[in-house]
């Protein structure tokens, strides 16, 4: 097995009294798809947010890439990482999120050349060709000059996986990308994911609560409850065989409602 792109070992993460990831022990393999399921408040969306810096953790170590995330080497003592440090290592990661959050005043284009051009140092010429390159991966080259008021749902989530591509990550994160959606935009969005999974070497970590698609993509489903992985495989086992009580009794929760929605 390859050195894990991603790992996190004994990580804490507590919001006040509350402890939201406890002792959590994870990994992931270069270009491995990975999908965390779960329960509610389960932390799901906290490994992602602490992956890309937004959240800070209380204790454990983090690596990505080989390198420490919260952590630097300063006169070989390892010490809390500085800003520098984690804009460099923010680099290796995209993230795609539930509300799109794109920039409203700027264009489709705009919001897609921002970031390489000043965060990585390239031209507009150079970064209005990636826009376009990553535009038409997401079927999208016709709406470059529009705003994203003037766009759909579907098609705003579909630029912002542009701009994060756009970045060339080596990880997506992807927080349940399409739960902000309307249900007919959601089929779009998860289509590009699919072909994104499929047609590049990217390593993947997808937040969803759609089972059908993780079920679709992933190397590896893991179970999230109480901020620990409480069953991980793949979806073929997981969701055909799980093991553990609280695995079984989410998963048929979650068949439940998936058949009602086909039913209605
Ligand atoms: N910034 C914050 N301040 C205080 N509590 C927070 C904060 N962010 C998350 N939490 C709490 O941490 C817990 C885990 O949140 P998280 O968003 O990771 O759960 P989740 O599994 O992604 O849930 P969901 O499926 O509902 O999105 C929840 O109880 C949440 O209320």
């Amino acid at each position: 097995m390859n050195e894990p792109i991603i790992k996190l070992e004994k990580v804490v993460k507590r919001f006040g009294d509350t402890t939201v990831l406890n002792e959590l022990d994870f990994e992931v393999q270069p270009g491995e798809k990975v999908t965390i399921i779960g329960p509610s408040g389960s932390g799901k969306s906290t490994v992602l947010r602490i992956l890309m810096t937004l959240e800070g953790i209380d204790s454990g170590m983090i690596y990505v890439a080989g390198q420490p995330l919260w952590h630097e080497y300063k006169n070989d003592a390892l010490v809390p990482a500085g800003e520098a440090h984690l804009r460099n290592m923010r680099k290796h990661m995209g993230m795609v999120f539930q509300q799109f959050n794109l920039f409203p005043h700027m264009t489709v284009r705009r919001n897609i050349t921002e970031a390489p051009v000043h965060v990585l140092g390239l031209s507009k010429h150079e970064a209005r060709q990636r826009a376009e390159e990553y535009l038409e991966l997401v079927g999208l080259a016709d709406q470059a000059d529009k705003f994203p008021r003037q766009l759909s749902g579907g098609q705003q989530q579909r630029v912002a996986i542009a701009r994060a591509l756009a970045m060339r990550p080596r990880i997506m994160l992807f927080d349940e990308p399409t739960s902000a959606l309307d249900p007919e935009l959601v089929g779009e969005v998860l289509s590009v994911i699919q072909r994104l999974s499929q047609e590049h070497d990217l390593t993947m970590l997808l937040v969803t609560h759609e089972m059908q698609f993780a079920q679709q993509i992933s190397d590896r489903v893991c179970f999230f409850d109480k901020g620990v992985i409480v069953e991980q495989g793949t979806p073929e086992t997981l969701f055909a065989n799980p093991v553990e009580p609280r695995t079984r009794e989410f998963l048929k929760g979650v068949t439940l409602e998936a058949t009602v929605e086909q039913d209605a």
